[in-house]
């Protein structure tokens, strides 16, 4: 995607801090995540101002409707044309291809699998048997038979998904250095360890902006990936 596979999700509500801290953190990554608390908050206007920066975004609304509404809200977003889109895997075929014709061509559209805060206990009550890696490879086939770009998955499942599907764009957040905070993620591993598995794009948030300074953060990741 980009050199560098590292895009900081910049979860706030406040557009100035967030444009700030990218300006600072742009030489140490290689793109920006806005997701719902940032959309909520800012709304295509938002976007539209930290994607004048000139840095790779990748919207994060995680969309989950019926086929007709998923692809209208990819209308509605359609003149962002963001570089990354999310929507949900578990929408199902139709609402997957629907999402992929109504996304502009340059739009990577992928599909969420299991949520990185989810483990086997959490599927299990939800009704779902045989645990995350299964129900990821199967959600997998399903976004791939549509004609996405690739799924979100968490590291745990990054390399048999990578042995799978070789084009895929796996984006994949869960990601951690040693020693930091895994917070409310639960199948996690280091940036290193999930580039090795097999990462397109490392989804990481709060080890840098959550940092005392977020700056070294990013350039030690970096450091750490390039090594
Ligand atoms: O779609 C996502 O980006 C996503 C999917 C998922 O399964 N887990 C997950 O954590 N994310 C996002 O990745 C980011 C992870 O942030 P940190 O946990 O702070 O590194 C958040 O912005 C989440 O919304």
């Amino acid at each position: 995607m980009t050199a560098n596979p590292v895009f900081v999700a910049l979860d706030t509500p406040a557009l100035d801090d967030a444009r700030a801290l990218l300006m600072q953190l742009a030489p140490h990554v290689g793109g920006v995540k806005l997701g719902l608390e940032f959309f909520c908050a800012n709304g295509p206007a938002g976007v539209a101002a930290i994607a004048a920066l000139g840095i790779p975004v990748f919207l994060d609304l995680k969309l989950h409707d019926i086929p007709n509404t998923v692809a209208g809200a990819l209308h509605s977003l359609a003149g962002l044309a963001p570089a990354i889109v999310t929507v949900h895997a578990a929408g199902g075929h139709a609402m997957l291809a629907a999402a992929r014709a109504a996304a502009p061509a340059a739009t990577k559209v992928v599909a969420v699998t299991v949520l990185t805060s989810l483990d086997d206990e959490d599927l299990l009550a939800a009704g779902v048997g045989g645990g995350a890696a299964t129900q990821v490879t199967r959600l997998a086939g399903v976004v791939r038979g549509a004609g996405l770009d690739g799924v979100v998955a968490s590291p745990h499942e990054t390399a048999a998904l990578r042995a799978a599907w070789p084009g895929g764009l796996l984006v994949i957040p869960g990601v951690r250095p040693a020693g930091s905070d895994v917070g409310d993620q639960k199948r996690v591993m280091t940036p290193r360890d999930a580039l090795a598995a097999g990462a397109s794009v490392l989804v990481i948030g709060r080890p840098i902006t959550g940092a005392s300074d977020p700056v070294a953060a990013a350039a030690a990741i970096a450091r750490e990936l390039a090594a």
